[in-house]
């Protein structure tokens, strides 16, 4: 007989580093390069995020720089077109601009201007969920676009943060809640 297929869950855990005090302290660093690193587990991560929203989007977003890893392979996957978000300054053309706040910081996130047609369903994915505040700036530069944000995926959830409040109206879909 066959052993039981490994869960999500029981992959993560098993793959997944907790770094404590990085980048500072009094955080909880989840590590998930070693999942990125691992064939089934790349493979099993991009399956499953993109599943409850399959035929809903044209398009994925990818938030720099551990978002791009999955959103590449789920549009490869799919056979649809990345959207790269990225940190300010790195994107040569007219960009619409967002500042956030994360955990551990401040950022700003850009999106070029013309990388997305107004109307177009877009599902952004990301690696980790903790306040909200990176995914929130994300669907707000889509929504200067003029697109229309589908759902949000990510691989963990930091469930005490509250980015899922953060994020009301919006169908977020999490593969582990730690
Ligand atoms: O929900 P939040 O509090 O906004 O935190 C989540 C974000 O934090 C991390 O990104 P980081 O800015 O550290 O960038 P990196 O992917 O370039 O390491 C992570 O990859 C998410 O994008
Ligand atoms: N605790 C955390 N671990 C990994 N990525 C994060 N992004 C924001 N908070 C994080």
């Amino acid at each position: 007989m066959n052993p039981e297929p490994e869960t999500i869950n029981d992959l993560l855990d098993r793959l997944s580093e907790i770094v404590p005090d990085y980048p500072s302290a009094g955080i909880s660093f989840k590590d998930l390069t070693p999942v990125f690193a691992d064939p089934q587990g790349l493979r099993r991560i991009v399956d499953e995020i993109i599943a409850p929203f399959a035929g809903k989007f044209d398009v994925i977003a990818g938030l720099e720089a551990r978002g791009f890893v999955l959103a590449a392979a789920a549009a490869y996957a799919t056979g649809t077109g990345m959207i790269t978000i990225r940190k300010a300054g790195k994107l040569p053309r007219a960009v619409h601009r967002d500042d956030y706040t994360l955990e551990y910081g401040t950022g700003t996130l850009e999106l070029h201007r013309d990388d997305i047609a107004p109307g177009t369903r877009v599902l952004i994915l990301d690696d980790v969920l903790a306040t909200g505040g990176t995914v929130g700036s994300a669907a707000r530069l889509l929504g200067m676009a003029g697109a229309q944000v589908v759902g949000i995926g990510v691989v963990l959830e930091l469930q005490e943060l509250g980015g899922r409040e953060k994020l009301e109206g919006l169908e977020v879909h999490s593969l582990q809640l730690v």
